[in-house]
């Protein structure tokens, strides 16, 4: 991706995952309702920041111009908030933005979805066998929407937008159902949290794919290669050349190195 790739929800978590590992491998626009600090943009100047509401169609609009792909973060990520929040932030902001990347000939979106948009699948007759090795039950995104809370409802609802949008413009749209994101260890004592682990240089990775790869409409899970998984990671491999190089196996259950306590 040559030109321009506008980054919105920069000064979050995932936002800095990607950042901190890829700021010298794109020519970044920067988005956020909150200023982000330098120490925030990993060297990306601060005129090629915005700091804007994603629901605000012309700031949008102008903070992608000329850009040839996004990535769109912004949004609320609580798993209990109410419904003004997701309605407004997360299916208003990111209708907004597809369909600005629409109108201003962007390339390709990649969205930030959610394990919530599927998570009433861990139905009570399955868990917390799914979470385990030896399982093998898996999500490959060929399933309907199953959401757990209002905030998977709105992730699914920005799945369906990217659909439409690509159906009915030139836009081609991933959808990421990330996972659980920590950084320098899985979540700790969460065997959960532990199947869906996405360690942080797997989430720059992915994204990485993301813009470079070649798709149409693709959802796709956002996991590290953990050994513990229901979540299957394959359509991430096929399409997008994704290679994860990390594994929630490889830690204790408390969060340690394995290597490290063996060691000991
Ligand atoms: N962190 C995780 O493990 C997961 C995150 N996600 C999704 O990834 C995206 C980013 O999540 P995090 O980085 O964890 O959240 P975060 O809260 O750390 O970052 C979100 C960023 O978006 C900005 N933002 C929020 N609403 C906005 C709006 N209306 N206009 C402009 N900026 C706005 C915030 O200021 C913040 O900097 C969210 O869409 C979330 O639903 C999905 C699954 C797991
Ligand atoms: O979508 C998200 O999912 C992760 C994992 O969910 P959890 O219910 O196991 O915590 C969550 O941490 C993150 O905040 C959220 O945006």
């Amino acid at each position: 991706m040559d030109d321009p790739v506008l980054l919105t929800g920069a000064g979050g978590r995932v936002g800095q995952a990607i950042l901190s590992q890829l700021a010298d491998e794109y020519d970044w626009r920067l988005l956020d309702r909150e200023p982000i600090p330098e120490t925030r943009r990993h060297g990306v100047p601060e005129s090629a920041t915005v700091v804007a509401d994603v629901t605000d169609e012309a700031a949008v609009a102008n903070a992608m111009a000329d850009c040839g792909a996004v990535i769109h973060l912004a949004g609320d990520p609580r798993p209990d908030a109410p419904w003004d929040s997701v309605l407004a932030n997360n299916i208003d902001g990111t209708q907004t933005v597809f369909s600005a990347a629409a109108d201003t000939g962007v390339e390709k979106v990649a969205f930030a979805s959610s394990n919530h948009a599927v998570g009433a699948y861990e139905t009570d007759d399955r868990t917390p066998e799914m979470y385990r090795t030896d399982d093998d039950y898996r999500l490959d995104g060929t399933e309907l929407p199953r959401p757990s809370n209002l905030y998977g409802v709105s992730k699914a609802s920005g799945e369906t937008l990217g659909r439409y949008y690509h159906d009915h413009t030139d836009l081609d749209v991933v959808c990421v159902r990330i996972g659980n994101l920590t950084e320098g260890h899985p979540p700790r004592e969460y065997e959960r949290g532990q199947a869906m682990w996405l360690s942080h240089r797997d989430c720059a990775r992915l994204f990485d794919r993301c813009l470079r790869a070649d798709y149409d409409y693709e959802i796709v899970y956002g996991i590290s290669d953990n050994d513990r998984k229901y979540y299957s990671i394959e359509r991430a491999k096929d399409v997008l050349g994704y290679e994860p190089v990390d594994n929630s196996a490889a830690y204790t259950f408390e969060g340690e190195p394995k290597d490290a306590v063996d060691g000991e």
